[in-house]
């Protein structure tokens, strides 16, 4: 008889994540059983075997998986739940596909694309045998790939690939959103036989046959996907690469709240694999660490095509009103531009951050203001629903015809959006096609579906939000227009100037990929920020400097390590008197510490409850790992790492 130590995925007991169980049969480490946990019956994962305890244990109930886990996978999952002080089983609620052990009819796994196209013989330019070289010099560990917009990264990408599988060993690729699967996908079928891609739009029985494929794979295998493809079980990983490394979608909101940039290091180390982070405005955090670690750092500053242009990019002050007598927010200048593109029947992009219609809604006559009642945030009008919405709880309601207060008829909506905009253009150029890309848009008409009407330059005007700033290279598109650059330098954020900056790099780096001329307007209330003249000029050098001076001073990462803690209360009286508790007991208990706060959050009220926060900062992370014990175990969530403050 054998004693194994088996974690189970389901929560059992809160300080503790395995069990011992004994088996007939020798298990490897990884290996997927079903357990009875008192009377219920639950998946667990056998982490290794154990003496014979002195106590009774019962016997694994089945093996559910022919094939383990790998153990690096296993290894990484245990990391993970130290590192971000996560229960074991909430870790391999996200590691692992759901519906483990039900029984599933035999489906084809669609997911593969296999392309009959000639393979491509790949020419590179000098800069991307420069960090090749420095890729293949590399014997495991990480690689920043510092390659300014358009400089070629994903052939670089794809050669990577193709080492790896000469040495018999799986690549994970990652991409920030679903909505650039598919031209990754276009591009990788070109040059390597049967891709597989997951997506979170794929039906639970679907992954889970994509994943027993991986699972069962001899062959190395080559996975295209979002943050949760790190995940995939393959045996024998010799790569990752993290395409934008810079975007937040990097880092998981829900618990375990972690960043794939730092999982996927450790999951490579384990494996001997290499991590390769590209971004053409890395995160000044992660380039910083990069430099101090001595992580080789490739640096490609030209585009990749022969005779490339740079785009004419004008800035417009939009406070010097006399260039908007067409339009009040578009101006003339912006309207001219993209006139002349569309005439030529050439492509534009226009990018604004804020989806909706209008940002607030309130009445001339007494300056009443249309608010959520349950987060107390302006309501964002959807003028094509005829609704108000709460863009944090999704509360909405009928637009008023009349002030709820003052009954006066003058109600009037202000700011700018995105489905605004779309309705302005459609107006002014009622002849061409315009797509809108936001978080609004339903599942059929997403940049994925619509790569190809893209691609083609058959819609005139794109339309949209951040999903559309980065990674896409359209050989139609001749012009890039941004209504207001410096819209999230409002927020009080530690990250929103370096948020902006990215932003407004990117999608800059649309146009000026190739040898034709093309055109950028640039609108902006605050045209002197360093953060739009550098994003601007896509200076990242210069950005970075001064960014890294302001985050030491202020001792801001990677200066210090950050502890998000936030109160959530029934009332606002109850989330301050905790608050303070919790702040005086943490301070009494570490010294080595600087407490910020407590504060009313920047969401303070959400969805009808009142929320406060502290926020800790420590040279040393364990310091705040060792400060979670006192946290009361209900009213308060915790994060470490955030990307973000809001
Ligand atoms: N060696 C090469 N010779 C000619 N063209 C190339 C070469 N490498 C890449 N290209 C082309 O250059 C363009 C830009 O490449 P790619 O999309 O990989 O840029 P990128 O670095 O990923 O930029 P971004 O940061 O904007 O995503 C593509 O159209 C690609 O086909
Ligand atoms: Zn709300």
């Amino acid at each position: 008889m054998h004693y194994y130590l088996v974690s189970p995925t389901r929560i059992v007991r809160s300080d503790a994540d395995s069990f011992t169980y004994s088996s007939e049969d020798r298990l490897p480490t990884g290996t997927i059983v079903a357990i009875e946990i008192g009377k219920i019956n639950a998946v667990g994962i056998v982490l290794q075997e154990v003496r014979k305890p002195d106590f009774e244990v019962k016997p694994i109930s089945k093996i559910i998986e022919d094939y383990p886990l790998p153990i690096e996978l296993v290894q990484t999952a245990s990391w993970m739940s130290k590192y971000y002080a996560t229960h074991q089983a909430t870790v391999w609620q996200t590691i692992l596909p759901s519906g483990l052990s039900k029984k599933r009819r035999p489906i084809n796994p669609t997911a593969s694309v296999n392309s009959t196209e000639n393979r491509i013989k790949n020419v590179f330019t000098d800069e991307q045998k420069v960090a090749l070289k420095t890729i293949d010099g590399l014997n495991y560990g990480t690689i920043l790939l510092h390659g300014v917009t358009g400089s070629g990264k994903t052939l670089v990408y794809i050669e990577a690939v193709k080492r790896a599988l000469e040495e018999e060993r799986s690549s994970i690729i990652l991409v920030p959103e679903i909505a650039l699967t598919s031209q990754l996908v276009a591009e990788f079928s070109a040059h390597l036989p049967n891709v597989i891609v997951t997506h979170s739009k794929q039906t639970e029985a679907q992954r889970h046959a994509v994943w027993k494929r991986i699972i069962g794979s001899n062959d190395p295998v080559v996975i295209i996907g979002p943050r949760s493809a790190l995940f995939a079980p393959v045996q024998q990983l010799g790569l990752v690469v993290i395409d934008e490394c810079h975007e937040p979608s990097f880092k998981q909101e829900q618990s375990p709240r972690y960043s794939a940039l730092r999982v996927a290091s450790i999951l490579t180390n384990q494996h001997r694999g290499k991590l390769i982070l590209g971004s053409a405005t890395p995160a000044v955090a992660d380039y910083y660490i990069a430099k101090k670690s001595n992580t080789p750092i490739a640096t490609m500053k030209k585009p990749a095509r022969p005779n490339t242009i740079r785009p004419h990019i004008t800035l417009i002050d939009m406070t010097k009103r006399n260039n908007f007598t067409q339009h009040h927010f578009l101006s003339d200048t912006l309207i001219e531009s993209l006139s002349k593109t569309l005439s030529k029947n050439k492509q534009a992009l226009i990018f604004h951050n804020r989806r909706g219609t209008a940002a607030t809604t309130l009445c001339e006559n007494c300056g009443w203001q249309a608010g959520c009642p349950r987060c107390f945030v302006p309501l964002t009008l959807h003028a094509d629903h005829h609704k108000l919405s709460c863009h944090i709880c999704n509360f909405s309601t009928k637009v008023p015809t009349s002030c709820p207060e003052c009954k006066n008829a003058n109600i009037i909506h202000k700011g700018i959006g995105t489905k605004r905009i779309e309705n302005e253009l459609q107006r002014l150029f009622p002849n061409k096609k315009i797509a809108r890309f936001d978080r609004d848009t339903d599942a059929k008409s997403t940049v994925d579906e619509r790569y190809d009407e893209l691609k083609n330059g058959e819609i005139d005007i794109i339309i949209g939000t951040q999903v559309i700033a980065k990674g896409l290279d359209l050989p139609h598109l001749r012009m890039v227009g941004v209504v207001q650059a410096d819209a999230g330098l409002a927020l009080p954020d530690y990250s929103s100037a370096e948020r902006t900056f990215q932003l407004l790099a990117q999608v800059i780096g649309r146009v000026g990929r190739s040898s034709v001329s093309t055109e950028v307007v640039v609108q902006s209330y605050q045209p002197n920020h360093p953060s739009i003249t550098n994003g601007l000029s896509q200076d990242y050098s210069e950005f970075y400097d001064r960014t890294i001076g302001q985050r030491q001073k202020t001792n801001f990462p990677p200066f210090a390590y950050l502890l998000k803690l936030t109160c959530i209360y029934k009332t606002e009286a109850a989330a301050i008197k905790n608050s303070k508790k919790l702040a005086d007991l943490l301070k009494a208990k570490s010294n080595n510490i600087e407490i910020l706060g407590p504060t009313p959050a920047f969401y303070e009220r959400l969805r009808d409850t009142y929320r406060w926060q502290i926020v800790i900062k420590s040279p040393r992370r364990q310091e705040l790992l060792d400060l979670l014990e006192f946290l009361p175990s209900t009213h308060w969530q915790y994060e470490l790492d955030p990307v973000s403050l809001l």
